[in-house]
């Protein structure tokens, strides 16, 4: 029988970016004139990669954006955000210690992140966190990202999981979806960036703060499948 598995969603779960994705975007903004955007509005940003939160912004000011401007504002959101790393960005409280706990009852870690690879790696790096991880991959990683059930799928794969011994933690409708679409338990943090209550999305649990996510729960999670 495989270990269990735990696969962590990144922005907004494992590691809170915000505001170095705030940063970034309101200065690759700003160098076309446009007010910086908040907190609040980054909520409905994220969750489907940089090129997207982009195009989200233009969006939400009402501003056209054709394909090249956006490739040229994606080029200058991403030289911004890997310079400046790991910035402002740190883990989560108690994030490492569930790790730790995690590891040390023999389970298997993954991330499944629909931040690009190239991002995801350097700040994983950064932050002293690559090694804890069997697999990372990124929205870029596959032609299909998340809520699509195949980019944990693939995961899974990649770290030598099992499926059905495997347990997806996100912050968003995105990874609520990929886990159900995944037909895997969820269990959704309530600290992240989601732009809706997190009980809104019928996670299997929600936790507040990661000294709940125990080995038992993780066990009895797989168990009740
Ligand atoms: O960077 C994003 O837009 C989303 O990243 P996440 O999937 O790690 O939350
Ligand atoms: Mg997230």
């Amino acid at each position: 029988m495989k270990a269990p598995l735990v696969v962590f969603d990144l922005d907004g779960t494992m590691i809170d970016t915000h505001y170095d994705l705030l940063e970034s975007l309101n200065q690759t903004i700003a160098s076309i004139g446009m007010e910086p955007v908040s907190y609040e509005d980054l909520t409905h940003l994220v969750g489907q990669g940089a090129r997207v939160m982009i195009r989200r912004a233009f969006d939400l000011k009402k501003k056209p954006l054709g394909d090249e401007e956006l490739e040229r504002l994606f080029v200058t959101f991403i030289a911004h955000y890997k310079a400046g790393m790991p910035g402002k960005s740190t883990a989560y409280p108690g994030f490492l210690d569930c790790l730790d706990r995690l590891e040390a009852a023999g389970m298997t870690l993954a991330v499944c992140t629909n931040k690009q690879e190239a991002l995801a790696l350097p700040l994983l790096t950064h932050l002293g966190l690559i090694d804890r991880f069997s697999a990372i991959t990124g929205g870029d990683t596959f032609e299909f990202r998340k809520p699509d059930g195949r980019h944990v799928l693939r995961t899974i794969e990649k770290a030598g999981g099992d499926p059905a011994r495997s347990v997806m933690i996100g912050d968003s409708v995105n990874d609520i979806l990929a886990a159900q679409n995944a037909n895997l338990p969820s269990v959704a943090v309530s600290f992240g960036y989601s732009d809706v209550p997190v009980a809104d999305l019928n996670p299997t649990v929600i936790i507040d703060r990661y000294e709940e996510l125990a080995v038992d729960m993780v066990l009895r999670l797989i168990e009740a499948k």
